[in-house]
């Protein structure tokens, strides 16, 4: 892969200070490495302290999307040991630092003539850090609905810093956001934080609205805290990349690190994140119960609502996990009650032909067929996200309403609500795993100087992501992918979209103009597993 153009330094932006430097075309300033012929790209008009995004390009078609580092805007920082060099506990590692100039590919489905494509900062410890063990006063602060592993993550993080980096002084953020400047703060220590793993929820608390960027500078300023981490999803991405914008303008020496948490698998680039899998698991149990009184009952039918506002990927898993339901409505796949290839026809074949049946609806579908009244699409929560209907409840009485007026049938059918038991407990053995690796990654990537960056794993290994592709789109279960297929032909349920129509969506979708960053429908070819079914499933941000 081509190098940076100084390749001992981990900070491109820095390296336009270097011979070399030259503006290449009219929209990039480009700096070039005679021996490898890569180049560095920063938009025009950037200067180091300017935080545009970072692209290094190499042979192949080779693109590195970099993260901001600390010497960006402070170049003269001084550079110390990492000392987990001398940690009895990492010192028999073999090549245990990661290597300056790795990467780690997006697109890992490739053909002979692909060009390399986008990478990502690969994440581990690095051997030279920014910070004195010493000088590190860390804090943490945990936004947005709850999420299983919260507290494996916050665990993690102080425990990383203080067993890895001999770190002593980090502080929990109490309740989100807002705690920055309206509530007090918590001592987090590996002796405090031992066994809140166990737990579900946060013990930090937390919150939606309440994001006032200089407000929480300030207090970051004024605590003198260096090192921030910052757990939340999409809307708390954005508020992490505020602010480490207004730390950069204020040229603080201040790492800001994003934690990436959603249940509902919303976060484009990551393969998935924390917490899902045992979102997954935990439904088994609802539709265990929803199919147990569906069999019980004469014309049984069990309704379980999910979460998963605009992607379906709970409700999709959890009935290809479970092999009990007949249907999986999502907000991805829009369906329709009445007439030939609706919702009704398909329950009363069930019936006729099994004498019970199991729905699974994701809370964000069908919110187009709620009549205008309920939908009053003018509510919103703090952090401005739309609030919906409790679809459930409408499709319930959609359903007895239709039978038993209409049809003059009797059907038994129990709805269950399982969403926030199964956003309250902890996380799995696997999610608590993946909890640990996310956050000794962004350890590691704070102490080497890197900020504003987001870390997850991408194609399985660990990255740093910089905060714009993790806020620029959502992701969404694609209904064209196999995978949809495989559950429409696990259930047996109708598409409800005739073919003709989604073939036309989808040329549709492929004439549309591309962002750069933006992968091309041949990617959708392969998606056998959901790290490589994430980035063709982005689309732009709703709501
Ligand atoms: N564009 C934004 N700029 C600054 N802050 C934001 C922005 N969007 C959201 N926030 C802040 O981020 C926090 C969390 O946002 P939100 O309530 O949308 O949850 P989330 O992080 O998306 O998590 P989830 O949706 O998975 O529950 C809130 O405190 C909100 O004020
Ligand atoms: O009731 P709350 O706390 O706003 O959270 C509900 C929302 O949170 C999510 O779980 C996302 O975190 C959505 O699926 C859901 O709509
Ligand atoms: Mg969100």
């Amino acid at each position: 892969m081509g190098s940076l153009c100084n390749s001992t330094n981990p900070s491109p932006v820095s390296a336009l200070k270097l011979p070399g430097l030259d503006r290449c075309n009219s929209k990039l300033v480009c700096c070039s490495n005679s021996k490898t012929g890569s180049v560095v790209q920063l938009p025009m008009g950037s200067s180091p302290g300017n935080s545009q995004p970072k692209t290094l390009t190499g042979e192949a078609g080779y693109v590195l999307e970099d993260v901001p580092h600390l010497t960006d805007y402070l170049p003269d920082l001084p550079t110390f040991t990492n000392p987990l060099q001398d940690n009895p506990a990492y010192s028999v590692v073999k090549q245990y630092f990661v290597n300056v100039d790795d990467s780690v590919a997006q697109k890992i489905v490739v053909h002979k003539s692909t060009p390399r494509g986008t990478h990502f900062r690969r994440a581990g410890p690095r051997q030279k850090v920014y910070f004195e063990s010493d000088e590190v006063h860390a804090c943490i602060v945990t936004c947005g609905g709850l999420c299983p592993g919260l507290n494996t993550v916050i665990r993690e993080i102080v425990c990383g810093l203080n067993h890895m980096y001999g770190v002593k002084k980090v502080l929990g953020i109490d309740g989100g956001y807002r705690g920055f400047y309206a509530r007090n703060t918590i001592t987090l220590t590996p002796k405090s934080v031992n066994d809140i793993h166990k737990r579900g929820g946060t013990v930090l608390g937390t919150s939606r609205g309440g994001h006032d960027k200089g407000k929480i500078v300030d207090s970051i300023q004024d605590r003198g805290i260096n090192q921030v981490y910052i757990i939340g999803g999409d809307g708390t991405q954005r508020g992490a990349s505020v602010i480490f914008e207004e730390i950069r303008r204020r040229g603080l020496k201040v790492a800001v690190a994003g934690i990436p948490k959603t249940i509902d698998n919303d976060i484009p680039v990551i393969d998935k994140s924390f917490g899902f899998d045992t979102a997954v698991e935990e439904a088994q149990r609802a539709i265990n119960a929803a199919h147990v009184e569906a069999e019980s009952n004469e014309n049984g039918i069990g309704l379980v609502k999910l979460m998963g506002r605009y992607s379906g990927y709970i409700a999709m898993y959890a009935t290809l996990a479970s092999r009990d339901v007949d249907c999986c409505l999502i907000p991805e796949s829009p369906f329709y009650l009445e007439g030939a290839g609706g919702l009704f026809e398909y329950i009363e074949k069930k019936i006729k032909e099994n004498g019970h049946m199991v729905i699974v609806i994701a809370e964000g579908a069908g919110q187009d067929l709620l009549s205008e009244v309920l939908r009053s699409s003018d509510q919103q929560d703090a952090s401005g996200n739309k609030l919906l209907q409790d679809v459930g409840l409408w499709i319930s009485q959609s359903i007895k309403d239709h039978f038993s007026r209409q049809k003059k049938m009797t059907i038994n059918l129990k709805y269950i609500d399982p969403t926030y038991m199964i956003r309250a407990i902890p996380s799995n053995a696997s999610d608590n795993v993946y909890c640990t690796l996310l956050a000794q990654s962004a350890v590691h990537g704070a102490m080497a100087g890197y900020t504003g960056f987001t870390v997850g794993p991408v194609n399985g290994r660990h990255c740093y992501i910089p905060f714009y592709r993790i806020i620029e789109r959502q992701n969404h279960v694609v209904i064209t992918d196999r995978m949809w297929a495989r559950l429409l032909s696990s259930t047996h349920q109708p598409s409800f979209i005739p073919a003709k129509d989604v073939i036309e969506d989808t040329k549709e979708a492929e004439e549309q103009p591309q962002t750069p960053r933006t992968q091309t429908s041949e990617d959708n070819s392969s998606d056998d597993k959901l790290s490589m079914n994430k980035e063709m499933n982005e689309l732009p941000v709703i709501g």
